[in-house]
């Protein structure tokens, strides 16, 4: 897969810059093992993780929030699962939902080696009954709602993703929405933008759109990686 270079950086160089200014010297061990682990196994494709600018953003705002029960929907290899996982607290628990296994397993032996398996309930599945399922958990068996989710999964279901999430993430709690900002294209006309990034162009498109009046939430635009939207709950 050939991708456009992500992110608000539209210069590789400084991307490059930040990466090694800021990212590399403090990227956990096994962070940098499951990213080699994903390149050699994957080549192209390990450009739809998350960058690691992305990856440190995600793990500072762990520790920044401290949340005990996180929700991620898109898994692949693991390296946001990871950042997230490095930086909750021993008794933090992530319910991680992916279509495939597959993927995860390539990440996983760093996710041990990290010894932070334990703090992941890994359910493959797609999303939305994986979702319904939760919803059931929390109203009728009274299981506790989430502190965070993260959304990094097929970009055309984020808006039904988001009608769940809301019911699932306690009011306070964070949502945040990967590739919102989709390679830069949401700024351009369709006609400049490759065919097979325009239905997922469309999608985040109406997605912000939704998202900015959506009263439920309070939201803002994050220009890390491909842009992530943090949408806290208010009601
Ligand atoms: C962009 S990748 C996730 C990248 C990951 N966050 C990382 O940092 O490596 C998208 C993932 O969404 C998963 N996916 C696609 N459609 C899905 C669905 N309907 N339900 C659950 N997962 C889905 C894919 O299998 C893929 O692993
Ligand atoms: O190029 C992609 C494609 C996806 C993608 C496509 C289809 C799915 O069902 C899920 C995900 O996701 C991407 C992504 O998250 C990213 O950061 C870059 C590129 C792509």
């Amino acid at each position: 897969m050939d991708l456009p270079h992500k992110g608000i950086l539209q210069s590789p160089a400084l991307a490059q810059y930040v990466y090694e200014t800021s990212v590399y010297p403090r990227e956990h061990e096994q962070l940098k093992k499951l990213r080699e682990a994903t390149v050699n196994k994957y080549g192209n494709l390990a450009e739809t993780a998350v960058p690691v600018d992305e990856g440190r953003f995600l793990s500072l705002l762990m520790k920044i929030m401290n949340p005990k029960r996180t929700l991620e929907i898109g898994v692949f290899t693991g390296y946001s699962l990871l950042s997230t996982a490095l930086a909750l607290p021993d008794d933090g628990l992530i319910t991680a939902i992916d279509i495939s296994r597959e993927h995860y397993e390539v990440g996983l032996p760093c996710i041990k080696e990290a010894g932070l398996a334990h703090k992941i309930n890994f359910i493959e599945s797609p999303a939305t009954p994986a979702l319904d399922q939760l919803i059931l958990n929390t109203t009728h068996q009274g299981e506790e709602l989430f502190d965070f989710a993260f959304v990094d999964a097929d970009k055309t279901s984020y808006k039904g993703y988001h009608e769940q999430i809301v019911k699932l993430v306690k009011v306070g709690g964070v949502i945040a929405y990967d590739n919102t900002l989709w390679f830069g294209f949401v700024a351009k006309e369709e006609a400049e933008v490759p065919e097979r990034f325009r239905n997922d162009r469309n999608a985040i498109l109406q997605l912000n759109k939704f998202l900015a009046s959506d009263p439920r939430v309070d939201v803002a635009q994050i220009s890390v990686g491909d842009g992530i939207t943090l949408c806290r709950r208010i009601q």
